[in-house]
């Protein structure tokens, strides 16, 4: 099918805009008023340059407030109809858009709209033009996809269909039945179909329409239930994604018609349009790869937290740490930036790790060298829309190349036995890709995204979303940072697993480790919401562990101070024991007290 992206969804000049919609792969878009009056180039120079990205101007929109108005204001209209036929002529654009009337002028009368629209339709067709009726989900008098085509059919014109927009359409569904009517249209009559997800808001559909509109398997509504009974009617125009979104109106064009394209190919993928690699969804995390400056603060933290540094990388300054099932890379190579540590690749264990790229790369995402130098094992590895390197890996599987291969062992024996692997990886997403990346690590990863939730930061509000496979062996926190130049506390973290984090913390103390102290208030709150054993609360208030519960089971967790833009965690999940996993969670109810302290961690030490 083809595919379209309307100029509005993307940020920057018209030429911006085309340019990036090529380059993500769209076969054309829907050119919206604003951007060609604000457009230096003249229509034909628009078409050519069209012509030249391998674009199609699908559609020329919108048009407003045309029809069921008194005969003296449509004889304007059709005057001003006649303007944009000729300009639409010059830009080779065959469709246009009339959405339904929001003007007071216009009355509730379904004859004389149908009327009026019958007439607009036969000039249009004198331009060998198209009309294309839309309800808006505010329309005046015509709000419904269903009473906009019974308009259509009463005006009987060849030139004259509907377009359907998953947002009207859904904004107002009450459940599936109200998606039924829809096979009543004839393909034919459907001339275009816009696409756009959105967030599950109780708010005016208007502000909701034209701030918070978001690709395809990006909001809460089912856009694949309603593209599959727009495909059942015949309908083979393109798929064309009309997103108002406040945010992508700021962000680069480039990264947002990737994603939206990424969006539509999973929307094929779903309706049975498009055939993907399957996922390969990762069964655990290899390796979590840190890239410092300097190896010094970093091996003191993991020393510290019992880490072991068992092997160092042939050909390259590569230390592999590990205790349990955690391995920690700390990369001092080239990569490393001198502003101190940060996150910048994990290992995810694949079962098939050239499928798990395959997929990737038919989903747009950006492949790296397999080998990053001649000796390297080869790895498949892709950029995540953040920048994180995620190599797709095997460990010890004697049919696939080993990433462990490059490295010789230290011989170095294992010093503690605290940490059993990584529970968690928090990677702090540029706030403009927030759901590109959810979206990304579902789709591409095949992972489940959770809810998201927001966090209060006394500075702003941090925005927190996990992705995980299926039995909690890869789990991923993608947050999205109040103060985005805030890199101490909005830093990447990683959550090592321990079945008792309590001696944990101590021998990570006595070993000269710093944990991130707590206020004294959180814990007399504590006292008051849950029951504990005698000196349990002051155990916990020593150490900086703090505490929380959900059906499943408890949830003790400490920090570690901040090293460049990376801390550690240590995490007890417990009531696992009936099979379920224990407690789902990360702790969100105790993020503001760890944000806060972190920020006075911050100022008191700068660390
Ligand atoms: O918000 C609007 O006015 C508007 C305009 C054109 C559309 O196709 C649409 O869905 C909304
Ligand atoms: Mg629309």
């Amino acid at each position: 099918m083809r595919t379209s992206i309307a100029t509005v969804s993307l940020s920057g000049s018209l030429t911006e805009k085309l340019d990036a919609a090529a380059r993500a792969g769209f076969d054309g878009v829907e050119l919206f008023e604003n951007d060609l009056l604000a457009s230096p180039l003249t229509p034909e120079d628009i078409r050519a340059r069209c012509a030249d990205l391998g674009l199609r101007i699908d559609l020329y929109q919108p048009m407003r407030d045309v029809e069921a108005v008194p005969e003296a204001e449509f004889a304007r209209n059709l005057r001003r109809a006649r303007h944009k036929f000729e300009l639409m002529r010059r830009l080779g654009a065959d469709t246009v858009l009339v959405c339904s009337s929001v003007s007071p002028q216009a009355v509730d009368d379904d004859a004389l709209a149908a009327e009026q629209l019958a007439r607009l339709a036969g000039l249009a067709a004198e331009y060998g033009i198209r009309v294309a009726y839309e309800a808006l989900a505010w329309g005046r008098h015509v709000s419904t996809y269903d009473h906009a085509w019974r308009i259509v059919e009463t005006a009987g014109h060849p030139a004259l269909g509907t377009c359907l927009d998953s947002f009207h359409i859904l904004s107002r569904a009450f459940g599936p039945a109200d998606l039924e009517g829809i096979a009543a249209i004839p393909g034919e009559k459907i001339f275009f179909l816009q696409l756009a997800d959105a967030p599950l808001l109780a708010m005016d559909v208007l502000q909701w329409s034209r701030h918070y509109r978001c690709f395809p398997g990006q909001g809460g509504f089912d856009i694949a239930a309603l593209v599959r009974h727009v495909l059942a009617t015949g309908y083979d125009g393109p798929l064309s994604l009309e997103v108002f979104n406040d945010v992508f109106r700021q962000a680069e064009a480039g990264p947002t018609a990737v994603d939206a394209r990424r969006s539509l190919l999973l929307l094929q993928e779903a309706v049975g349009k498009a055939i993907l690699p399957d996922p390969v969804v990762p069964t655990g995390v290899a390796f979590a790869e840190l890239v410092t400056p300097d190896a010094e603060p970093l091996a003191d933290l993991l020393g510290a937290l019992g880490f072991t540094r068992t092997a160092r990388h042939r050909g390259k300054p590569v230390a592999l740490w590990e205790q349990g099932d955690a391995r920690i890379l700390v990369n001092t190579g080239p990569a490393a930036r001198r502003d101190g540590p940060r996150l910048a690749a994990i290992g995810l264990e694949s079962p098939d790790p050239a499928g798990a790229a395959r997929r990737a790369e038919a989903l747009l995402a950006p492949v790296l060298p397999r080998r990053r130098a001649p000796r390297d094992a080869p790895l498949d590895a892709v950029a995540a829309p953040d920048g994180t390197e995620l190599f797709f890996c095997a460990t010890g599987r004697p049919d696939l190349p080993d990433w462990r291969a490059d490295f010789a062992d230290t011989g170095l024996p294992p010093a503690r036995a605290d940490i059993r692997g990584i529970d968690h990886l928090a990677l702090t997403q540029p706030w403009h890709h927030f759901d590109e990346a959810a979206l990304f690590h579902r789709g591409v990863l095949g992972l489940d995204a959770q809810e998201s939730v927001d966090v209060a930061d006394p500075y702003g509000l941090m925005r927190s979303r996990a992705v995980t496979n299926a039995d909690g062996s890869v789990r991923i926190a993608l947050t999205v940072g109040a103060a985005p130049t805030d890199d101490t506390v909005h830093a990447q973290h990683i959550a090592l697993a321990t079945d008792d984090v309590v001696a944990a913390a101590r021998r990570f103390r006595d070993a000269g480790g710093r944990l991130l102290p707590v206020p004294a208030n959180y814990y007399d709150d504590l006292a008051a919401r849950f029951e504990f054993a005698d000196g349990e609360l002051e155990t916990y208030r020593d150490l900086g562990i703090l505490y929380d519960r959900d059906a499943h089971g408890a949830f003790r967790h400490c920090y570690t101070r901040t090293v460049g833009r990376v801390f550690f965690e240590l995490v007890q999940r417990d009531g696992g024991d009936g099979g379920d996993g224990g407690y789902r969670g990360y702790g969100a109810a105790n993020a503001p007290v760890r944000l806060a302290a972190q920020h006075t961690a911050r100022a008191l030490t700068g660390g």
